[in-house]
């Protein structure tokens, strides 16, 4: 589309937006149940369209597609609410005598740019959290799932229609990188991107010409930790899911596997028999395939390209490897590579496609060096029977999601946020926190009795000559350590912990009586001055 047709789009969005805002949450519910009926009832076509635009089977399309956005809008039609009301937050100190709070108000116009790999999943994810905050959305789709994209619009326009929201309040965008660039600079007050890393820096540039805020969700690589005392059979099952599913084309995607020198080959041979056993094909042919294809052109080659990079440079393939004959397809095989090292590009880069590359360890710290070792920092995972260690060793990972003996298992626990660090991107767009960034967090304070108070006459414009001496009293009174503040707040004990006694000056320090004086300062601010006869005045203007 033509940028001039989305700021139209975006325009139309904002006044859907400006209505819907004033919604009840009874009335967004509604509509993701409308929505959530619609999924439950069609999954089977949803995953068809989807498969046939993407290329993957409809078990990877049920797992991807349909089960985490089952989950989303249950999530945000139970919980929802109680994240977005105004929350009470403490006044703080001097401050006593407020009530302060946040209320969480729709930014107004959520822009979200998508890729392909999750067709359905990929508009609905922005979607559901965008209108249940109060906002429009105008999602940019892939330019590889355009056909997919213009089904669900129509999916998504009946549900608005049941749900009595503005037609416009949701709109997809179709196009190539232009018609994203335009919704990045089009006006939207907050923007959700997610792709390669490569675009997301194009759309970080762009964004700053216009200051809108944006979430980056980048790509992968997540490392997939198995420590010598893990439970090989059920691991080794998770990892060919976490490697294989929808042919590696997912961003929290497991491809490196970091395992344990004692279990090392036992693992590999568990999972090359099962890689054998794969069958691969198209998602709309006969029979069931457990692989499909990969979607975007040049993709193929792309793999295939750091897997022979890898070989070149000492790494061994065990099975796959090899890009099908020209004229068979997009069909990269499941593919399983040893001895990968750094200096080679399999050991930095992205794959996005179905490569295992396994490598062993012979300690905790060795597998946490080597699963940092990495440009990316979306997800990861640890197993071990002994799940204290799991977690310690978890905590280490420089990745923005962690599950302990599971994989990707935080995505489906659509409470917690989904996000990555380094170059995974910035920000989250799932949970508590992704909902309430779709938000305007609003800081308000107000008393906490009916009448207001007002600023203290000394500090009036124009500010009494003793104005300073005011201020510098109130700070004495609330904020001196104090006998009674150091030990409400442990002041003493901390003392005794580091070896103070009474007699020590710092600790004389810690016991003075500090707010005495400030009251007392406080107090002669309003008793005349020493040598003048009058009290002291405001200068009259
Ligand atoms: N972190 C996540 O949540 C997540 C989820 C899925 C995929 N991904 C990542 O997405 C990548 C694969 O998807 P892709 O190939 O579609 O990614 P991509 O970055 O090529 O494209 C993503 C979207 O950006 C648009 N785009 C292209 N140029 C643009 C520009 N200059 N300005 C604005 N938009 C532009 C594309 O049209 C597409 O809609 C992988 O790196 C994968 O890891 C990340």
């Amino acid at each position: 589309m033509l940028s001039l047709q989305v700021r139209d789009i975006i325009a139309k969005t904002r006044l859907a937006s400006k209505e819907w805002k004033k919604s009840s949450f009874a009335q967004r519910r509604m509509l993701l149940k409308i929505l959530l009926k619609f999924t439950v009832e069609n999954q089977a076509d949803i995953c068809r369209v989807s498969a046939l635009d993407s290329g993957k089977p409809l078990v990877d399309a049920s797992f991807g597609e349909v089960l985490g956005t089952c989950e989303k809008i249950w999530w945000l039609v139970a919980e929802g609410e109680r994240y977005l009301r105004p929350e009470r937050r403490s006044s703080g100190y001097m401050m006593f005598y407020k009530k302060a709070r946040v209320e969480y108000h729709p930014v107004g116009v959520v822009g979200a740019i998508v890729p392909w790999n999750y067709p359905f999943h990929n508009i609905l994810n922005p979607l559901t959290a965008a209108v249940f905050a109060g906002n429009g959305v105008v999602i940019k789709v892939s330019e590889h799932a355009t056909w997919s994209a213009l089904v669900y619009q129509r999916v998504i326009d009946a549900a608005l229609a049941a749900a009595g929201a503005p037609p416009d309040l949701v709109r997809i965008v179709t196009g190539f990188g232009e018609a994203g660039s335009a919704l990045v600079t089009g006006g939207v007050d907050k923007l959700i991107f997610v792709g390669s890393t490569a675009i997301g820096h194009k759309v970080l540039e762009a964004a700053a010409t216009t200051l809108t805020p944006v979430v980056l969700e980048l790509g992968g690589k997540d490392a997939f930790i198995v420590l010598e005392d893990a439970d090989l059979a059920t691991v080794t099952a998770t990892a060919l899911r976490g490697a294989f599913q929808s042919c590696g084309q997912n961003c929290a995607g497991a491809e490196r596997f970091i395992v344990a020198e004692r279990l090392f080959e036992e693992f590999v041979q568990r999972c090359v028999a099962v890689a054998g056993k794969l069958r691969q094909g198209p998602a709309a042919g006969e029979g069931v395939v457990d692989c499909g294809s990969m979607c975007m052109p040049g993709q193929a080659e792309k793999v295939q390209e750091l897997v022979d990079d890898a070989v070149a440079k000492g790494a061994k393939v065990l099975i796959g490897g090899r890009l099908p004959a020209a004229g068979k397809g997009h069909f990269y095989p499941p593919t399983i590579i040893t001895g990968v090292a750094q200096g080679m590009r399999i050991w930095e880069e992205e794959v996005f496609g179905p490569v295992m590359s396994v490598v062993s360890f012979r300690s905790d710290a060795e597998a946490v060096t080597l699963a940092n070792d990495c440009p990316f920092g979306l997800g990861s995972a640890v197993f071990s029977r002994d799940v204290a260690r799991a977690r310690r060793l978890g905590a280490q990972l420089e990745a923005g999601m962690t599950s302990i003996n599971d994989f990707a298992t935080t995505y489906m626990c659509q409470s917690l946020p989904f996000g990555g660090v380094k170059h995974s991107g910035f920000d989250r767009f799932a949970g508590v926190e992704g909902l309430r960034g779709l938000c305007v967090p609003k800081a308000v304070a107000e008393d906490m009795w009916p009448f207001s108070t007002a600023i203290p006459p000394l500090l009036q414009y124009p500010v009494s000559d003793r104005a300073f001496e005011f201020c510098s009293a109130l700070v004495w009174m609330f904020y001196a350590p104090t006998i009674a503040g150091n030990l409400s707040r442990g002041g003493c004990r901390e003392a005794a912990r580091i070896g103070l006694s009474k007699g020590d000056p710092q600790c004389q320090h810690d016991l003075h009586a500090g707010n005495l004086k400030g009251l007392w300062s406080l107090a002669a601010c309003f008793l005349p001055k020493r040598g003048s006869k009058k009290p002291a005045q405001k200068k009259s203007s």
